[in-house]
Protein backbone atom coordinates (compact mmCIF):
# COMPACT_ATOMS: atom_id res chain seq x y z
CA UNK A 1 0.00 0.00 0.00
CA UNK A 2 1.46 3.25 -0.87
CA UNK A 3 1.76 5.79 1.80
CA UNK A 4 -0.96 8.50 1.82
CA UNK A 5 0.70 12.42 1.91
CA UNK A 6 -1.10 14.44 4.22
CA UNK A 7 -1.30 18.23 4.65
CA UNK A 8 -2.43 19.31 8.27
CA UNK A 9 -4.07 22.99 8.03
CA UNK A 10 -4.12 24.65 11.49
CA UNK A 11 -1.82 21.65 12.88
CA UNK A 12 -1.83 23.31 15.91
CA UNK A 13 -5.16 23.11 17.05
CA UNK A 14 -7.06 20.51 19.45
CA UNK A 15 -7.85 18.24 16.08
CA UNK A 16 -4.62 19.48 14.28
CA UNK A 17 -2.43 17.67 17.26
CA UNK A 18 -4.60 14.62 17.40
CA UNK A 19 -3.95 13.67 13.90
CA UNK A 20 -0.41 14.10 13.95
CA UNK A 21 -0.83 11.82 16.88
CA UNK A 22 -2.21 9.14 14.55
CA UNK A 23 -0.38 9.86 12.05
CA UNK A 24 2.76 8.91 14.37
CA UNK A 25 1.17 5.78 15.05
CA UNK A 26 0.84 4.49 11.08
CA UNK A 27 4.29 5.92 9.83
CA UNK A 28 3.89 3.62 7.43
CA UNK A 29 0.73 4.64 5.98
CA UNK A 30 0.63 8.49 6.34
CA UNK A 31 3.76 11.06 6.01
CA UNK A 32 3.03 14.80 6.84
CA UNK A 33 3.31 16.51 3.45
CA UNK A 34 2.49 20.13 5.18
CA UNK A 35 1.76 21.93 8.51
CA UNK A 36 0.46 25.14 8.75
CA UNK A 37 -0.27 27.46 12.27
CA UNK A 38 -1.50 31.08 13.15
CA UNK A 39 0.00 32.02 16.21
CA UNK A 40 1.68 28.77 17.75
CA UNK A 41 5.12 28.84 16.22
CA UNK A 42 7.14 27.36 18.93
CA UNK A 43 4.76 23.96 18.09
CA UNK A 44 4.37 24.79 14.66
CA UNK A 45 8.67 24.06 14.81
CA UNK A 46 8.62 20.99 16.98
CA UNK A 47 6.15 19.42 15.08
CA UNK A 48 7.68 20.12 11.65
CA UNK A 49 10.90 18.35 13.16
CA UNK A 50 9.60 15.43 14.23
CA UNK A 51 7.56 15.12 11.01
CA UNK A 52 9.31 16.46 8.31
CA UNK A 53 6.81 17.92 6.03
CA UNK A 54 7.78 19.66 2.65
CA UNK A 55 6.22 22.61 3.58
CA UNK A 56 4.70 24.87 6.13
CA UNK A 57 2.92 28.22 6.70
CA UNK A 58 2.98 30.61 9.34
CA UNK A 59 -0.39 32.66 9.52
CA UNK A 60 0.81 35.23 11.46
CA UNK A 61 3.45 37.09 9.35
CA UNK A 62 5.65 38.30 11.95
CA UNK A 63 6.30 35.14 13.26
CA UNK A 64 8.08 34.18 9.58
CA UNK A 65 11.59 34.81 10.45
CA UNK A 66 11.74 32.85 14.03
CA UNK A 67 9.77 29.66 12.15
CA UNK A 68 12.03 29.99 8.39
CA UNK A 69 15.11 30.73 10.88
CA UNK A 70 14.68 27.02 12.91
CA UNK A 71 13.49 25.02 10.01
CA UNK A 72 15.01 26.29 6.35
CA UNK A 73 18.58 24.64 7.63
CA UNK A 74 16.31 21.27 7.77
CA UNK A 75 15.27 22.28 4.08
CA UNK A 76 11.62 23.23 5.12
CA UNK A 77 10.35 25.26 3.27
CA UNK A 78 8.72 28.30 5.27
CA UNK A 79 5.69 30.68 3.61
CA UNK A 80 3.86 32.51 5.35
CA UNK A 81 0.18 34.71 6.14
CA UNK A 82 -3.03 33.60 4.88
CA UNK A 83 -2.92 33.62 0.98
CA UNK A 84 -0.06 31.23 1.52
CA UNK A 85 -2.51 28.64 3.45
CA UNK A 86 -4.73 28.66 0.36
CA UNK A 87 -2.15 28.47 -2.22
CA UNK A 88 -0.32 25.58 -0.36
CA UNK A 89 -3.56 24.11 -0.17
CA UNK A 90 -3.90 23.98 -3.49
CA UNK A 91 0.05 23.93 -4.88
CA UNK A 92 1.23 21.27 -2.42
CA UNK A 93 1.54 17.51 -3.26
CA UNK A 94 -0.38 16.27 -0.59
CA UNK A 95 -3.13 13.32 -1.85
CA UNK A 96 -5.22 14.77 1.41
CA UNK A 97 -6.15 17.90 2.62
CA UNK A 98 -7.10 17.82 6.51
CA UNK A 99 -8.76 20.96 7.09
CA UNK A 100 -7.98 21.40 11.09
CA UNK A 101 -8.12 25.24 11.18
CA UNK A 102 -11.14 27.08 13.17
CA UNK A 103 -13.56 29.23 11.40
CA UNK A 104 -14.33 30.93 8.38
CA UNK A 105 -10.51 31.21 7.45
CA UNK A 106 -11.20 27.31 6.50
CA UNK A 107 -13.30 28.52 3.27
CA UNK A 108 -10.90 29.25 0.89
CA UNK A 109 -7.72 26.92 1.42
CA UNK A 110 -10.45 23.95 1.15
CA UNK A 111 -11.88 25.67 -2.22
CA UNK A 112 -7.89 25.96 -3.55
CA UNK A 113 -7.59 22.15 -2.27
CA UNK A 114 -10.95 20.90 -4.19
CA UNK A 115 -9.78 22.77 -7.40
CA UNK A 116 -6.64 20.90 -7.58
CA UNK A 117 -8.37 17.82 -6.95
CA UNK A 118 -7.37 16.94 -3.30
CA UNK A 119 -9.17 14.91 -1.20
CA UNK A 120 -10.57 16.59 1.88
CA UNK A 121 -10.63 15.72 5.49
CA UNK A 122 -12.98 17.98 6.50
CA UNK A 123 -13.03 19.25 10.37
CA UNK A 124 -13.64 22.91 9.28
CA UNK A 125 -17.97 22.63 9.03
CA UNK A 126 -17.04 26.69 8.92
CA UNK A 127 -16.85 25.97 5.39
CA UNK A 128 -19.57 23.87 4.93
CA UNK A 129 -21.60 26.72 6.89
CA UNK A 130 -20.65 29.60 4.67
CA UNK A 131 -20.89 27.92 1.40
CA UNK A 132 -21.83 24.32 1.60
CA UNK A 133 -24.25 24.09 -1.41
CA UNK A 134 -20.86 25.37 -3.71
CA UNK A 135 -18.34 23.17 -1.73
CA UNK A 136 -20.51 20.71 -2.87
CA UNK A 137 -20.96 21.33 -6.39
CA UNK A 138 -17.18 21.76 -6.63
CA UNK A 139 -16.30 18.58 -4.89
CA UNK A 140 -18.46 16.55 -7.65
CA UNK A 141 -17.28 18.50 -10.54
CA UNK A 142 -13.81 17.93 -9.60
CA UNK A 143 -13.84 14.28 -8.33
CA UNK A 144 -13.34 15.09 -4.90
CA UNK A 145 -14.18 13.16 -2.13
CA UNK A 146 -15.15 14.69 1.30
CA UNK A 147 -14.75 12.97 4.73
CA UNK A 148 -16.22 13.70 7.51
CA UNK A 149 -14.31 14.08 10.93
CA UNK A 150 -16.89 16.03 12.65
CA UNK A 151 -17.43 12.94 15.35
CA UNK A 152 -21.60 13.78 14.44
CA UNK A 153 -21.19 13.37 10.32
CA UNK A 154 -18.39 10.94 10.80
CA UNK A 155 -21.20 8.78 12.34
CA UNK A 156 -23.80 9.80 9.84
CA UNK A 157 -21.63 8.68 7.22
CA UNK A 158 -20.74 5.31 8.40
CA UNK A 159 -24.53 4.55 9.10
CA UNK A 160 -25.06 5.40 5.35
CA UNK A 161 -22.37 2.87 4.11
CA UNK A 162 -24.26 0.34 2.07
CA UNK A 163 -27.45 2.25 1.84
CA UNK A 164 -29.53 3.41 -0.33
CA UNK A 165 -29.71 7.78 -0.23
CA UNK A 166 -33.56 7.10 -1.32
CA UNK A 167 -33.97 5.02 2.10
CA UNK A 168 -33.10 7.67 4.45
CA UNK A 169 -35.66 9.42 6.31
CA UNK A 170 -33.82 11.29 8.59
CA UNK A 171 -30.94 12.20 10.20
CA UNK A 172 -30.61 12.56 13.92
CA UNK A 173 -27.83 14.50 15.53
CA UNK A 174 -27.12 14.32 18.69
CA UNK A 175 -25.90 16.97 21.06
CA UNK A 176 -24.68 17.14 24.31
CA UNK A 177 -26.52 20.05 25.43
CA UNK A 178 -23.02 21.34 26.53
CA UNK A 179 -22.49 22.74 30.10
CA UNK A 180 -25.42 24.95 30.66
CA UNK A 181 -27.73 22.03 29.91
CA UNK A 182 -30.69 22.69 31.96
CA UNK A 183 -29.95 25.89 32.94
CA UNK A 184 -32.36 29.14 32.99
CA UNK A 185 -31.68 32.45 31.12
CA UNK A 186 -31.42 33.72 34.57
CA UNK A 187 -28.74 31.67 35.56
CA UNK A 188 -27.29 32.49 31.30
CA UNK A 189 -27.25 35.93 32.51
CA UNK A 190 -23.75 35.73 34.94
CA UNK A 191 -22.29 32.85 33.32
CA UNK A 192 -18.32 33.57 32.72
CA UNK A 193 -15.95 32.60 29.69
CA UNK A 194 -14.26 29.94 32.27
CA UNK A 195 -17.36 28.03 32.71
CA UNK A 196 -18.47 28.52 29.32
CA UNK A 197 -15.48 26.69 28.02
CA UNK A 198 -16.11 23.69 30.68
CA UNK A 199 -17.46 21.00 27.94
CA UNK A 200 -19.13 18.03 29.88
CA UNK A 201 -17.63 15.49 27.60
CA UNK A 202 -15.00 17.11 25.23
CA UNK A 203 -11.96 18.58 25.23
CA UNK A 204 -11.73 21.20 22.04
CA UNK A 205 -10.43 24.77 21.02
CA UNK A 206 -11.91 27.34 22.68
CA UNK A 207 -14.21 28.63 19.73
CA UNK A 208 -16.62 25.30 19.31
CA UNK A 209 -16.20 25.14 23.17
CA UNK A 210 -18.26 28.17 23.37
CA UNK A 211 -20.79 27.42 20.24
CA UNK A 212 -21.06 23.76 21.98
CA UNK A 213 -22.38 25.98 25.21
CA UNK A 214 -24.29 28.19 22.70
CA UNK A 215 -25.97 25.50 20.81
CA UNK A 216 -24.84 27.24 17.90
CA UNK A 217 -22.13 24.29 17.45
CA UNK A 218 -25.44 21.46 16.77
CA UNK A 219 -26.89 24.51 14.37
CA UNK A 220 -23.66 24.78 12.54
CA UNK A 221 -23.99 20.85 12.11
CA UNK A 222 -27.56 20.96 10.91
CA UNK A 223 -26.06 23.00 7.79
CA UNK A 224 -23.22 21.07 7.70
CA UNK A 225 -25.37 18.06 7.83
CA UNK A 226 -27.78 19.62 5.22
CA UNK A 227 -24.93 19.89 2.46
CA UNK A 228 -22.49 16.84 2.66
CA UNK A 229 -25.29 14.62 2.91
CA UNK A 230 -27.85 16.03 0.26
CA UNK A 231 -30.50 16.01 3.01
CA UNK A 232 -33.17 18.60 3.30
CA UNK A 233 -33.26 20.75 6.49
CA UNK A 234 -36.58 19.12 7.85
CA UNK A 235 -35.07 15.84 7.39
CA UNK A 236 -32.24 16.66 10.36
CA UNK A 237 -33.44 16.25 13.52
CA UNK A 238 -31.72 17.22 16.89
CA UNK A 239 -31.97 15.08 20.04
CA UNK A 240 -29.91 16.12 23.19
CA UNK A 241 -27.65 12.94 24.95
CA UNK A 242 -26.03 14.49 27.63
CA UNK A 243 -23.24 11.10 27.30
CA UNK A 244 -22.39 11.88 23.87
CA UNK A 245 -21.75 7.91 23.48
CA UNK A 246 -24.13 7.75 20.55
CA UNK A 247 -22.46 10.31 18.21
CA UNK A 248 -25.48 10.75 15.68
CA UNK A 249 -27.89 8.01 14.26
CA UNK A 250 -29.91 7.59 11.09
CA UNK A 251 -33.33 6.67 10.70
CA UNK A 252 -34.63 4.72 7.01
CA UNK A 253 -37.75 4.58 5.46
CA UNK A 254 -38.63 1.45 7.58
CA UNK A 255 -38.44 3.41 10.31
CA UNK A 256 -34.59 1.04 11.58
CA UNK A 257 -32.35 2.95 12.91
CA UNK A 258 -28.53 2.86 12.69
CA UNK A 259 -26.65 4.55 15.12
CA UNK A 260 -22.59 5.00 15.84
CA UNK A 261 -21.20 4.33 19.22
CA UNK A 262 -17.86 5.03 20.94
CA UNK A 263 -16.20 7.39 23.87
CA UNK A 264 -15.71 10.49 23.14
CA UNK A 265 -12.42 10.65 21.80
CA UNK A 266 -11.86 12.79 17.83
CA UNK A 267 -8.90 10.46 17.64
CA UNK A 268 -11.23 7.47 15.86
CA UNK A 269 -13.33 9.99 13.50
CA UNK A 270 -9.55 11.36 12.62
CA UNK A 271 -8.44 8.31 11.31
CA UNK A 272 -11.37 6.98 10.09
CA UNK A 273 -11.35 9.97 7.35
CA UNK A 274 -7.21 9.48 7.12
CA UNK A 275 -7.75 6.36 5.95
CA UNK A 276 -11.50 5.50 4.30
CA UNK A 277 -12.36 2.85 3.50
CA UNK A 278 -10.16 1.01 5.59
CA UNK A 279 -10.10 1.07 9.38
CA UNK A 280 -7.01 1.09 11.59
CA UNK A 281 -7.24 -0.86 14.34
CA UNK A 282 -6.16 0.96 17.75
CA UNK A 283 -5.35 1.42 21.19
CA UNK A 284 -7.54 4.14 22.33
CA UNK A 285 -9.81 3.45 25.42
CA UNK A 286 -12.96 1.86 24.50
CA UNK A 287 -16.49 1.57 25.26
CA UNK A 288 -18.09 -0.39 28.00
CA UNK A 289 -21.35 -0.68 28.22
CA UNK A 290 -21.73 -1.71 31.61
CA UNK A 291 -19.97 1.70 32.62
CA UNK A 292 -22.94 3.48 30.84
CA UNK A 293 -26.09 2.10 32.24
CA UNK A 294 -28.32 4.93 31.21
CA UNK A 295 -28.30 6.80 27.95
CA UNK A 296 -30.66 9.78 28.58
CA UNK A 297 -32.14 12.18 25.35
CA UNK A 298 -33.92 15.63 25.90
CA UNK A 299 -35.39 17.70 23.49
CA UNK A 300 -33.44 20.75 23.15
CA UNK A 301 -34.26 23.96 24.45
CA UNK A 302 -34.14 26.51 21.71
CA UNK A 303 -36.16 29.33 24.20
CA UNK A 304 -33.11 29.20 26.39
CA UNK A 305 -30.33 28.64 23.55
CA UNK A 306 -31.65 30.45 20.61
CA UNK A 307 -28.68 29.88 18.62
CA UNK A 308 -29.99 26.56 17.05
CA UNK A 309 -33.55 28.37 15.92
CA UNK A 310 -31.39 31.03 14.47
CA UNK A 311 -29.12 28.27 12.69
CA UNK A 312 -32.09 26.25 11.43
CA UNK A 313 -33.91 29.70 10.22
CA UNK A 314 -30.51 30.38 8.36
CA UNK A 315 -30.53 27.31 6.53
CA UNK A 316 -34.03 27.70 5.07
CA UNK A 317 -33.74 31.24 3.81
CA UNK A 318 -30.58 29.89 2.34
CA UNK A 319 -28.36 31.91 0.06
CA UNK A 320 -25.78 34.04 1.60
CA UNK A 321 -27.64 33.88 5.26
CA UNK A 322 -25.99 31.28 7.25
CA UNK A 323 -22.62 33.07 5.91
CA UNK A 324 -24.00 36.02 8.14
CA UNK A 325 -24.67 34.00 11.09
CA UNK A 326 -21.74 32.23 10.73
CA UNK A 327 -19.53 35.60 10.62
CA UNK A 328 -21.62 37.47 13.49
CA UNK A 329 -21.03 34.03 15.29
CA UNK A 330 -17.59 34.35 15.34
CA UNK A 331 -17.36 37.97 16.18
CA UNK A 332 -19.70 37.50 18.95
CA UNK A 333 -17.88 34.48 20.13
CA UNK A 334 -14.48 36.29 20.40
CA UNK A 335 -15.53 39.37 21.47
CA UNK A 336 -16.96 37.30 24.54
CA UNK A 337 -13.86 35.93 24.86
CA UNK A 338 -12.79 38.77 25.45
CA UNK A 339 -14.66 39.56 27.96
CA UNK A 340 -16.39 42.36 26.15
CA UNK A 341 -20.08 41.01 25.64
CA UNK A 342 -22.01 38.77 27.89
CA UNK A 343 -22.86 34.93 27.29
CA UNK A 344 -26.41 36.18 26.58
CA UNK A 345 -25.36 38.95 24.32
CA UNK A 346 -23.92 35.90 21.42
CA UNK A 347 -27.19 35.14 19.60
CA UNK A 348 -28.64 38.63 20.91
CA UNK A 349 -25.61 40.48 18.60
CA UNK A 350 -26.48 37.37 15.55
CA UNK A 351 -29.95 38.62 15.32
CA UNK A 352 -29.35 42.20 15.15
CA UNK A 353 -26.57 41.51 12.40
CA UNK A 354 -29.00 39.55 10.23
CA UNK A 355 -31.29 42.19 8.94
CA UNK A 356 -28.11 44.19 8.46
CA UNK A 357 -26.72 42.34 5.12
CA UNK A 358 -28.10 42.11 1.89
CA UNK A 359 -29.88 38.76 1.03
CA UNK A 360 -27.83 37.33 -2.10
CA UNK A 361 -30.09 34.05 -2.75
CA UNK A 362 -27.41 32.91 -5.51
CA UNK A 363 -23.95 33.78 -3.99
CA UNK A 364 -20.42 33.38 -5.99
CA UNK A 365 -17.94 32.33 -3.83
CA UNK A 366 -16.78 36.27 -3.97
CA UNK A 367 -20.31 37.00 -2.58
CA UNK A 368 -19.56 35.24 -0.11
CA UNK A 369 -15.88 36.82 0.74
CA UNK A 370 -17.95 40.17 0.34
CA UNK A 371 -20.60 39.21 2.81
CA UNK A 372 -18.47 37.81 5.57
CA UNK A 373 -16.24 40.49 5.45
CA UNK A 374 -19.52 43.01 5.40
CA UNK A 375 -20.71 41.26 8.43
CA UNK A 376 -17.56 40.87 10.38
CA UNK A 377 -17.45 44.67 9.86
CA UNK A 378 -20.90 45.55 11.16
CA UNK A 379 -20.84 43.06 14.09
CA UNK A 380 -17.59 44.61 15.22
CA UNK A 381 -18.86 48.23 14.92
CA UNK A 382 -22.09 46.63 17.02
CA UNK A 383 -19.49 45.31 19.78
CA UNK A 384 -17.72 48.77 20.07
CA UNK A 385 -21.13 50.53 20.42
CA UNK A 386 -22.60 47.89 22.53
CA UNK A 387 -25.26 49.80 24.08
CA UNK A 388 -26.72 50.98 20.49
CA UNK A 389 -28.43 47.13 20.81
CA UNK A 390 -29.15 46.52 24.89
N1 LIG B 1 -11.68 20.10 18.55
C1 LIG B 1 -12.58 19.19 18.24
O1 LIG B 1 -12.71 18.16 18.92
C2 LIG B 1 -13.47 19.38 17.06
C3 LIG B 1 -13.28 20.41 16.16
N2 LIG B 1 -14.05 20.52 15.05
C4 LIG B 1 -13.82 21.61 14.12
O2 LIG B 1 -12.45 21.56 13.72
C5 LIG B 1 -11.95 22.87 13.50
C6 LIG B 1 -10.73 23.07 14.40
O3 LIG B 1 -11.16 23.05 15.73
P1 LIG B 1 -10.13 22.97 16.95
O4 LIG B 1 -9.01 22.05 16.60
O5 LIG B 1 -10.94 22.71 18.14
O6 LIG B 1 -9.59 24.46 17.00
P2 LIG B 1 -8.30 25.02 17.72
O7 LIG B 1 -8.61 26.41 18.11
O8 LIG B 1 -7.83 24.09 18.77
O9 LIG B 1 -7.20 25.02 16.56
C7 LIG B 1 -7.34 25.85 15.46
C8 LIG B 1 -6.16 25.71 14.53
O10 LIG B 1 -6.31 26.63 13.46
C9 LIG B 1 -5.26 27.60 13.47
N3 LIG B 1 -5.88 28.90 13.19
C10 LIG B 1 -6.56 29.70 14.04
N4 LIG B 1 -7.01 30.80 13.39
C11 LIG B 1 -6.58 30.68 12.11
C12 LIG B 1 -6.71 31.51 10.96
N5 LIG B 1 -7.38 32.67 10.99
N6 LIG B 1 -6.14 31.10 9.81
C13 LIG B 1 -5.46 29.93 9.76
N7 LIG B 1 -5.31 29.10 10.80
C14 LIG B 1 -5.87 29.46 11.97
C15 LIG B 1 -4.67 27.54 14.86
O11 LIG B 1 -3.31 27.96 14.83
P3 LIG B 1 -2.54 28.48 16.17
O12 LIG B 1 -2.92 27.55 17.27
O13 LIG B 1 -1.11 28.34 15.76
O14 LIG B 1 -2.95 29.88 16.40
C16 LIG B 1 -4.82 26.05 15.16
O15 LIG B 1 -3.81 25.33 14.51
C17 LIG B 1 -13.11 23.83 13.82
O16 LIG B 1 -13.77 24.18 12.65
C18 LIG B 1 -14.02 22.99 14.70
O17 LIG B 1 -15.37 23.38 14.62
C19 LIG B 1 -15.05 19.62 14.78
C20 LIG B 1 -15.31 18.60 15.64
C21 LIG B 1 -14.56 18.39 16.84
C1 LIG C 1 -16.44 16.39 19.07
C2 LIG C 1 -17.42 17.07 18.22
O1 LIG C 1 -17.74 16.63 17.15
C3 LIG C 1 -18.02 18.32 18.72
O2 LIG C 1 -18.69 19.01 17.69
C4 LIG C 1 -18.96 17.89 19.80
O3 LIG C 1 -19.98 17.21 19.18
C5 LIG C 1 -19.47 19.03 20.56
O4 LIG C 1 -20.52 18.58 21.32
P1 LIG C 1 -21.92 19.30 21.46
O5 LIG C 1 -22.02 20.45 20.51
O6 LIG C 1 -22.92 18.23 21.19
O7 LIG C 1 -21.87 19.77 22.87
MN1 LIG D 1 -19.42 17.72 16.37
Amino acid sequence: MSIKRIAILGSTGSIGTQALEVVSHHPNLFSVEVLTAQQNADLLVEQARKFRPKEVVIGNEALHSKVSEALSPLGIKVYKGDAAIADLAGQCEADMVLTALVGYAGLLPTVRAIEAGKHIALANKETMVVAGELIARMALEHQVSIYPVDSEHSAIYQCLIGENERDVDKIILTASGGPFRGKSREFLSTVTKAQALKHPNWSMGAKITIDSATLMNKGLEVIEARWLFGVMPAQIDVVVHPQSIIHSMVQFQDGSIKAQLGLPDMRLPIQYALHFPGRLSSNFPRFNFLDYPTFTFEKPDTETFPCLRIAYESLEKGGNRPCVINAANEVAVAAFLRDEISFLEIPELIEKITGKIDYIQNPTLSDYVQTDTETRAKALELVNNRKCWM
